[in-house]
């Protein structure tokens, strides 16, 4: 069994949170900490990662009984920081990180970014810790660097320890908001049922070696079984980053979670076609600060072992997709390893609508993550696709004639200079670009845009809508007779517009209005209380109408419907009365008019 648990790989940790909430403090913190207090040789700065030993955990909790406790190596963690590393970091059915730490500024509380990290971990079923963040700026909080929460929460006076608890509190309200039972880690006996919240200063250290310790704790718990791996197997890894580098051509940094690879190996490599199968020219890690006399900042080494983040040399590599699997092969397995990186890349498979956006993203990960949050949101799409933005796309967008869909929603990709050409000219008009580098925002600008698009589309309907509109024919004001007739009214109720036909109390249609003039100027309408000269083309004074009638704007039984039974709410009680008046008139013989 003992033999065994050595084979237990570095488990992955992943940093999230919202902007400026303190990921990278908390990780040049934890770099900080490996640095300090490792052996020379102990420390292990990888390729987009760092590792923490698990003897300089130990030695940073003061407890060196602890050391027998825990069989995981020690700790690997992903130096970029969000949910973008997280995203692209996937294996087969899940992420490839084995954990994560959400952080929330305990004096800011729950941000979008926060809720966002909280709804991947969920649907990828990762265990994770939070912490609250930079507890030193709590008035009046004295720092005690590098200290354990409990230790330095100790030295607080009951003022500040009231405040903490009351900021505190707070986020675990905000945690239990979102279905989560959570409570500060030294309070939690069964971390499955519970989540641990771990308080912290970035910027001091303060709780760094409890986030720690109950990373470690979790990793033992939940992820001993899955943390075992075969130290000759062939090398598994998922592409981090594909990069040019100075002197090396296109390289691919990978972060390596089973068996090993060494220079020489064959292996191939996920992208949006067949696979790549190519041979490692070279395996590196970053060279140590000291040996600056060397030009390159990468040092190369024989063989990388699980789990590790290393850069790759290869030939024909450009075509790399980040996200996509990396698998050692041998002449024996390549076919079938060919295969499998395949159907991994083909596995995502992404349901897509007969109407919609266009969705483009610059890994396979951020894809299946934008999908998933947009059609939470109900948003439609047609289309969803890695790579930047081309002229096909353009002109594919420009074909759809409804503007909430003639629309590309950009995660992290560029525009190519010949698309951006197609958008300046006529033919592009009706598309729309929304581009960011943060999901949440990228919707939010959407959904802004389409209530826009609402708005305006509504005040159109509106716009040609015949209001209700009712007025009489005040005694002594009858200017002409006939052809057309022009008479002194007052306004009752609603509106009354030119070239709207008008109707008596019996529901006859009479005639129809062709100038309204107040204080002898033209006007297009005449509303509620006003006196105005009104031209009816089709009637004669003393024939159909006369003296003190009163009279209705005739509207139509489809428009009727609309101001009745869609947008009722927003027409004024003058309005609203006068759509009672003129609809009890039309039901007197018809009780289904209108409905
Ligand atoms: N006082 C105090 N300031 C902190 C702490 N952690 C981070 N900060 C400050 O908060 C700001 C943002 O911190 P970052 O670590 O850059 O935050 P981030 O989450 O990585 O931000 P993005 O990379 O932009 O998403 C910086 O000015 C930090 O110095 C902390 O514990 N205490």
């Amino acid at each position: 069994m003992a033999e065994e648990n050595k084979n237990l790989r570095t488990p992955i940790v992943c940093v999230m949170g919202h902007v400026d909430h303190g990921k990278t403090t908390l990780l040049d913190q934890i770099r900080g900490t490996a640095i300090v207090k490792g052996e020379a040789g102990a420390i292990t700065q990888h390729i987009g990662a760092t590792e923490v030993p698990i003897d300089v955990i130990v030695e940073k909790c003061g407890d060196k009984r602890l050391a027998d406790k825990f069989i995981v190596p020690g700790l690997l963690f992903i130096d970029t920081p969000g949910h973008h590393a997280f995203t692209t970091l996937r294996s087969r059915g899940g992420s490839l990180a084995d954990l994560a730490i959400v952080v929330v500024d305990i004096n800011e509380g729950f941000k979008p970014q926060t809720i966002e990290s909280l709804n991947i971990l969920k649907r990828f079923k990762t265990p994770f810790i939070v912490v609250t963040n930079k507890i030193d700026r709590i008035l009046n909080w004295k720092s005690h660097p590098g200290e354990s929460f409990l230790s330095t929460y100790k030295k607080q006076t009951p003022e500040v320890q009231g405040i903490f608890e009351q900021k505190f509190y707070d986020v675990i309200g905000h945690l239990y908001e979102q279905g989560f039972s959570a409570d500060r880690f030294d309070r939690v006996t069964d971390f499955q049922k519970t989540l641990g919240v771990v308080p912290i200063s970035g910027l001091t250290g303060e709780g760094i070696p409890d986030v720690l310790m109950v990373l470690l704790g979790l990793a033992q718990r939940f992820l001993e079984s899955s943390l075992h791996y075969d130290v000759n197997g062939p090398g598994v890894g998922t592409v981090l980053e594909v990069k040019e580098e100075k002197g090396l051509g296109t390289t691919v940094d990978v972060i390596l979670y089973d068996g090993s690879l060494q220079k020489g190996d064959t292996i191939v490599i996920g992208c949006l076609g067949e696979p790549i199968v190519t041979k490692v020219r070279a395996l590196l890690k970053p060279r140590e600060l000291s040996e600056i006399r060397y030009e390159s900042k990468f040092q190369p080494i024989p063989k990388v072992t699980a789990a590790a983040g290393v850069k790759i040399s290869a030939p024909d590599i450009g075509d790399a997709l980040a996200g996509a699997p990396v698998i050692q092969a041998t002449p024996e397995t390549l076919d079938e390893v060919i295969e499998k990186v395949k159907s991994e890349i083909d596995d995502v498979q992404i349901q897509t609508d007969t109407d919609g956006v266009m969705i483009k993203a610059d890994t396979i990960g951020s894809l299946e993550a934008m999908v998933h949050e947009f059609k939470k949101a109900d948003v439609m799409i047609q289309k969803a696709e890695v790579g930047d933005i081309t002229k096909r796309d353009i002109m594919e967008a420009s074909t759809i004639n409804d503007p909430m869909h003639s629309v590309i929603l950009a995660f992290n990709v560029k525009v190519n200079p010949d698309a951006e050409e197609l958008m300046e000219q006529k033919v592009a008009h009706n598309v729309k670009i929304f581009k960011n580098d943060v999901i949440y925002r990228i919707l939010e600008e959407y959904q802004d845009f389409v209530k826009e698009q609402e708005e305006e589309l509504e005040q159109l309907q509106a716009d040609t809508l015949i209001k209700p509109g009712q007025f009489k024919i005040l005694p002594g004001c009858v200017f002409r007779q006939s052809k057309p007739a022009v008479v002194g009214v007052r306004i009752l109720g609603g509106v009354v517009k030119n070239n709207t036909e008008v109707m008596l109390p019996d529901g006859t249609v009479v005639g129809t209005v062709k100038g309204l003039e107040l204080s002898g100027k033209k006007i297009p309408k005449a509303t509620v209380g006003m006196e105005v000269a009104m031209a009816i083309d089709g009637v004669t004074v003393g024939r159909q109408i006369k003296e003190e009638d009163i009279l209705y704007v005739h509207i139509p039984e489809s428009d009727s419907k609309v101001l009745e039974f869609e947008i009722f709410d927003t027409l004024t009680s003058d309005e609203q009365e006068t759509l009672d008046k003129y609809l009890a008139i039309r039901r007197k013989d018809k009780p289904f008019w209108g409905k």
